[in-house]
């Protein structure tokens, strides 16, 4: 999974597109949210900071509980003080409702948890979106990719044999 940016979101199949763009709008950072589209409009992801590795992981913890009882997991990293988070649903490929849901419940987890948000200019946000690039190979998302190119089939339905 690459983090090539999108404008367009691209859900999965049998998702409700009306009502899934009303919900994923204000998550966008093109509307004042936190979270941006990636490859090719399939996923969302962002990245979260907290003051401590403590917090962070009490952050990734409640976030996994979430996944738990949605079965749904994310594709994911952390170094110390940061966890970078994207979603996207494995099978059917594509944005889910899940996905839209989840990254919602990461905002107002990361509330909870005494999230650092570092306000930029928009200069400032420019650089960071180029740094974000250059960084794909060995930053967070460059992990997370690691991570997810080697996961297998992680989410490919059972049949029964
Ligand atoms: C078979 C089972 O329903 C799948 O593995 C679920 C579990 N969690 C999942 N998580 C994600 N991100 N995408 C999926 O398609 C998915 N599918």
């Amino acid at each position: 999974m690459s983090n090539n940016s999108s404008s367009q979101p691209r859900f999965s199949a049998g998702a409700d597109p009306a009502a899934l763009e009303a919900s994923l709008a204000p998550l966008l950072t093109s509307n004042g949210g936190r979270w941006a589209l990636a490859a090719e409009g399939e996923a969302l992801e962002r990245e979260f900071k907290f003051k401590t590795f403590a917090k962070t992981w009490d952050f990734m913890t409640a976030v996994a509980l979430q996944c738990k009882l949605k079965n749904h997991h994310p594709e994911w990293s952390n170094v110390f003080n940061t966890t970078f988070i994207r979603w996207t649903t494995h099978h059917p490929k594509g944005l889910s409702a899940k996905d839209v849901e989840l990254a919602a419940i990461c905002d107002s987890l990361a509330k909870d948890f005494g999230e650092v948000v570092v306000e930029q200019t928009q200069t400032q946000q420019q650089g960071a979106e180029q740094a974000q690039q250059l960084q794909q190979a060995c930053g967070l998302s460059g992990l997370a990719n690691r991570a997810a190119g080697s996961a297998g089939d992680c989410c490919v339905p059972k049949t029964a044999t």
